[in-house]
């Protein structure tokens, strides 16, 4: 992306290690507040531990984290202060309870390379593991900045039933996709970004620009998961090949694609509105949906997005180091491959 000074994704790699290594006390305290069911269950959808409970470590990027954080960076030096360290496990809370429900509402068996939660402990235990994380993010976050764990619930609430109700629309366009992933995936990024800049004692309206930073970012990094959905090695995403093609799910790609008045859009309208769950077609799927330009399409939607997102970080006035590590981040999300 020219104009911009961006740190090799390397730096970026570093960050998100750190943002897991800083928060994993008290990410551990926190499910340790679990009576042995939820605990058990919880620790195993968060990668630190197998279904008997033995230590197994595997588990997420911890972007979130990363982005409260580096935020908090982007308005005070020294030591990270116990108050965003609290925020951004809270944030990693919401983001696992998210995916715990995910799983359930869209029957995936696979998360972060092993059976989902539910498929191991069955769906009663999921959802209860998933709501019990809420009220462990609430206890944990400073009570001054519950307000924004409010909003962000409401979001993702809102953005998942939207999700859900595309997929059996007549028809969906591409703008209301984008704002359903704004709310579904941007908002508790724009949160995590949020958090960090509160917490830092960053003013309010310099904490909403580091908001809209996170939700820009995070509706790339929608359109980067739902490429990565369709064309990323199963081996590196953790997730099936093709799964979305194989559900039919109207993923941002898709809708693009199916968007393209052309015959090859067309075509694969015909195939993918009615030819329902026809497993010999996917790959075929996959070539009409880059063929109708969905995948470029969603590529360059995504760098727009990330440029956005620096505008808004601009308009923050950060630390000029943090402005570096936090554009490194958004670099990773649109050249990462899991
Ligand atoms: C209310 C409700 C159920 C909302 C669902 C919202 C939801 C699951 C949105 C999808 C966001 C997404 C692509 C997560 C993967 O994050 P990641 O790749 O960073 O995950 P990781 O932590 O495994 O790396």
């Amino acid at each position: 992306m020219a104009g911009h000074v961006v740190r090799p994704a390397t730096d970026a790699v570093r960050l998100l290690v750190d943002a897991r290594t800083l928060i994993e006390p008290v990410h551990r305290a926190t499910i340790d507040e679990l009576g042995p069911a939820l605990r058990r269950v919880a620790g195993y959808h968060i990668g630190w531990w197998d279904v008997d409970g033995r230590p197994s470590p595997s588990g997420g990027k911890a972007l979130r984290p990363a982005l409260t954080l580096a935020c908090a960076r982007a308005f005070a030096d020294g030591p990270v202060p116990p108050d965003v360290i609290a925020a951004a496990t809270a944030v990693e809370l919401i983001h696992d309870f998210s995916l715990l429900h995910d799983d359930v509402m869209d029957g995936d068996e696979t998360r972060r390379h092993r059976p989902s939660a539910w498929v191991a402990f069955g769906t009663t235990a999921a959802i209860l593991a998933g709501d019990v994380l809420v009220g462990l993010a609430l206890r944990r976050v400073p009570p001054s900045l519950t307000g924004v764990l409010a909003d962000v619930l409401v979001d993702l609430c809102e953005g998942q039933s939207a999700d859900v109700a595309a997929e059996t629309a007549t028809s969906v366009d591409v703008e209301q996709c984008l704002a359903t992933a704004a709310r579904k995936t941007g908002a508790l990024m724009g949160a995590a970004c949020r958090l960090g800049a509160l917490a830092a004692g960053a003013d309010p309206a310099a904490a909403d620009h580091c908001r809209w930073f996170g939700v820009h970012l995070g509706v790339a990094f929608q359109l980067v998961d739902d490429v990565l959905g369709i064309w990323g090695d199963p081996a590196r995403t953790g997730k099936p090949a093709h799964s979305d093609i194989r559900a039919r799910r109207r993923t941002l790609p898709v809708v693009a694609a199916l968007a393209a008045d052309s015959p090859v859009g067309r075509r694969l309208g015909r195939i993918y509105l009615e030819d329902r769950g026809e497993d010999e077609n996917v790959p075929r799927i996959a070539e009409l949906v880059a063929e109708a330009g969905g995948r470029a399409w969603a590529e360059a939607e995504a760098d727009r997005r990330v440029r956005l997102a620096f505008g808004c970080l601009d308009r923050a006035d950060p630390r000029p180091d943090a402005v570096l590590d936090l554009r490194g981040l958004a670099r990773l999300v649109t050249s990462r491959d899991r």
